[in-house]
């Protein structure tokens, strides 16, 4: 006798492809008669022994109410016959008795999908209950396109290809005496016609391979989350189009999620807060600690709360190649060198020195996305989105749609990426060229917020105009898998930093060949406003150094006088990214910085993006040009001795130009 347990499994299975209890409960108590010990049989592929005889009952109930209301009159004319849709013809089913045998399930995507992912299909075709999908009807063609990612499949649901349905072996084909053998190791009557032992055997041999097939996925889905950090070279560069990224955001690093927008700004918002109490804790911690280290008490300097926060979280930077005698005993950890983002990126980011023996304690805290200091205005709310701002009519992915959508507006009608993810040729070139030619670009700025707040200097050489990519965001219809979504979805390529040879510091370098116009990573910081950031300048001390500093000057000198709130720039020199490590090279750098409209419409606030100008190999600097001016006496700081190596050095010429003055430089 079935446990009661199995007799539920097996209504709850049919209440699932719409069949109600009391339909089920008649049929299976006829069938368990009829299976007597062999009743395991019935739960075959998913029931489809009950459903079949589910279904013919009805038929038959139907047809002899049918036959009855059709007595007294003959117009078989008038009705159109009822056409049953159903998962197969239940001419024969699997019978103990062996003396009919069920036709196999026909080997086709239609079948198998009715049978085996029937609590998807039912659902979302709403199939009149008891009504089961035909399988001479195409049931792909059927279904709303979902973006039902690889690694949603249901585990406990499995559906075997035709492959693998192929491969199973032929036992019509084994003599009647192994096939009797077979029968007896699998408890299945040795009495019964060969063709009955066959199918009886083969449908054992699916469910096993079910279950196994089950157990794989199971082991899988609980497996450690390095996978996507072991990826090989074709995968990693598979990953990175577009299809793949398709594959929700979430999914990517099951042990540090990438977030959606949304996620990123509470994630944001929480990161403010959190920073925030950690700052005025460790400003207080901090200072007392940096004076007890440095005996400040009888030297009587006084310490701004930033300075002591990056004693006691960080300390300042030290190069291997620079004199590190003045510098503060450090108090923050070693970074975990095989992965600097502490999982922070959905990719590790590790780091090495094969230059010299001394361990690298850095002086910053790694964020994966910029944070707001103090009152910098960069928050961005839905209703400062307007509509022609978004694409809220939009689904799925804008980038496959014949018309492109409001989001290309301000890129001139076209989408700046490519169906593969990487930066179209020609916006990218005029990116290239501004920012190499910037003399040609650059927009004078009569009251130009740095500027105004020195004392003597002179007046502002002009800031880039600069081309924009606006990608979709969160008032956006369409799916965060859609390919207008690039720089928001964070770092997706391998990256590593290293000491460089030739006394640049650190560096950061690709551990695999990038094509021309991928996105590498984003410049993050926190987002200071133009006041904050001369207070910190003016407080800086001694050895201390702000060479981390980028201002977001793309949009000034657009509008009049600017605010301050309004002048923001990206400080990474106590929370950054990988971006930090990027050094500068005068010509020819392999990479540029383009500004990315996500959250924010009016560009005081955007993301600086970096993409490759070129193909770049793997282990190759990456490079960027900072736009220093090596020649302006009044630079508010000295920029450094470039080592760039570059034929057209600016540094070694000392050759006169005029450049933006997006990077504050200070040695
Ligand atoms: C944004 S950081 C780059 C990372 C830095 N190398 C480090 O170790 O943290 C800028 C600083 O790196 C150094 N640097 C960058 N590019 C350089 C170059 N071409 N030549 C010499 N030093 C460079 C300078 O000290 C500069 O102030």
């Amino acid at each position: 006798m079935a446990p009661k347990k199995w007799i539920s499994e097996a209504v709850r299975a049919m209440k699932a492809i719409g069949i109600p209890e009391e339909d089920v409960t008649p049929v299976l108590k006829k069938l368990l008669k009829e299976y007597k010990t062999h009743w395991k049989l019935i739960e075959v592929e998913n029931y489809r022994v009950l459903a079949d005889a589910i279904f013919e009952d009805q038929e038959n109930k139907e047809e002899r109410v049918k036959k009855k209301k059709e007595a007294p009159v003959h117009d078989e004319s008038s009705q159109p016959p009822l056409t049953r849709l159903r998962m197969k013809k239940p001419t024969e089913h699997i019978s103990p008795s062996g003396v009919t045998s069920s036709p196999k399930l026909k080997k086709g995507r239609g079948a198998r999908t009715a049978t085996s992912s029937s609590l998807v299909c039912f659902k979302e075709l709403e199939v009149e209950p008891g009504l089961i999908k035909s399988n001479s009807e195409p049931l792909a063609n059927d279904f709303p396109q979902f973006e039902v990612p690889i690694a949603t499949i249901d585990p406990s649901n499995p559906v075997l290809t035709i492959k693998e349905e192929e491969s199973l072996v032929d036992f019509c084909s084994l003599p009647r005496k192994e096939l009797q053998a077979l029968c007896k190791k699998n408890k299945i009557p040795a009495n019964w016609t060969n063709k009955a032992m066959a199918d009886a055997l083969t449908d054992l041999t699916k469910k096993e391979g079910q279950k196994n097939k089950e157990a794989t996925l199971q082991d899988e889905s609980s497996g450690p989350p390095l996978k996507r950090m072991c990826l090989g070279k074709q995968e990693d560069h598979a990953l990175k189009s577009k299809k793949l990224h398709e594959v929700p955001i979430a999914t990517k690093h099951a042990r540090n999620p990438v977030l959606t927008s949304n996620e990123v700004e509470e994630k944001r918002l929480r990161n403010v807060m959190f920073y925030t109490v950690i700052l005025s804790v460790c400003s207080i911690i901090g200072l007392v600690i940096a004076c007890e280290c440095l005996n400040l008490h009888s030297s009587n300097k006084v310490i701004s709360p930033e300075v002591s926060i990056m004693l006691l979280l960080n300390g300042p930077d030290i190069h291997p190649n620079q004199n590190s005698s003045q510098t503060v005993e450090h108090m923050g950890p070693l970074h975990d060198v095989s992965d600097i983002s502490n999982r922070e990126e959905s990719v590790p980011i590790s780091m090495v020195n094969e230059v010299s023996s001394e361990p690298y304690r850095p002086a910053f805290k790694y964020i994966p996305c910029n944070i707001v200091y103090r009152h910098a205005n960069a928050n961005a709310t839905l209703a400062q989105i307007g509509g022609e701002d978004c694409c809220s009519k939009c689904y799925g992915d804008c980038l496959s749609s014949s018309i492109p959508c409001a989001c290309s507006r301000k890129t001139g009608g076209e989408f700046a990426y490519t169906l593969e993810g990487l930066i179209k040729e020609q916006f990218l070139d005029e990116c290239i060229s501004i920012s190499r030619n910037p003399d040609q670009h650059q927009r004078y700025c009569k009251m130009c917020p740095l500027e105004r707040l020195k004392e003597g200097s002179e007046t502002c050489k002009g800031h880039l105009v600069r081309k924009f990519i606006k990608e979709c965001w969160s008032k956006c219809g369409c799916s965060k898998g859609c390919g207008n979504r690039v720089v928001q979805r964070g770092i997706a390529c391998n990256l590593q930093v290293f000491l460089t040879s030739e006394g640049k510091g650190w560096g950061l370098r690709t551990l695999e060949d990038l094509p021309k116009g991928t996105f590498v990573c984003e410049y993050v910081g926190e987002i200071l406003t133009n006041n904050d950031l001369w207070d910190r300048i003016l407080r800086r001390t001694g050895n201390e150094k702000h060479t981390y500093t980028v201002l977001l000057d793309a949009n000034w000198g657009s509008k009049g006088v600017l605010k301050d709130e309004e002048a923001l720039c990206l400080d990474a020199t106590y929370y950054g990214n990988v971006a930090r490590f990027i050094n500068h090279r005068c010509f020819d750098a392999n990479l540029v910085d383009i500004p990315v409209e996500v959250e924010i419409p009016d560009h005081h606030y955007y993301h600086l993006a970096f993409f490759t100008t070129r193909q770049i190999n793997a282990l190759e600097e990456l490079t960027w040009d900072y736009g220093i001016d090596f020649d302006n006496d009044y630079h508010p700081m000295k920029a450094f001795q470039c080592r760039c190596g570059s034929g057209c050095c600016r540094d070694m010429k000392r050759s006169h130009r005029t450049k933006s003055r997006r990077w504050i430089c200070s040695d």
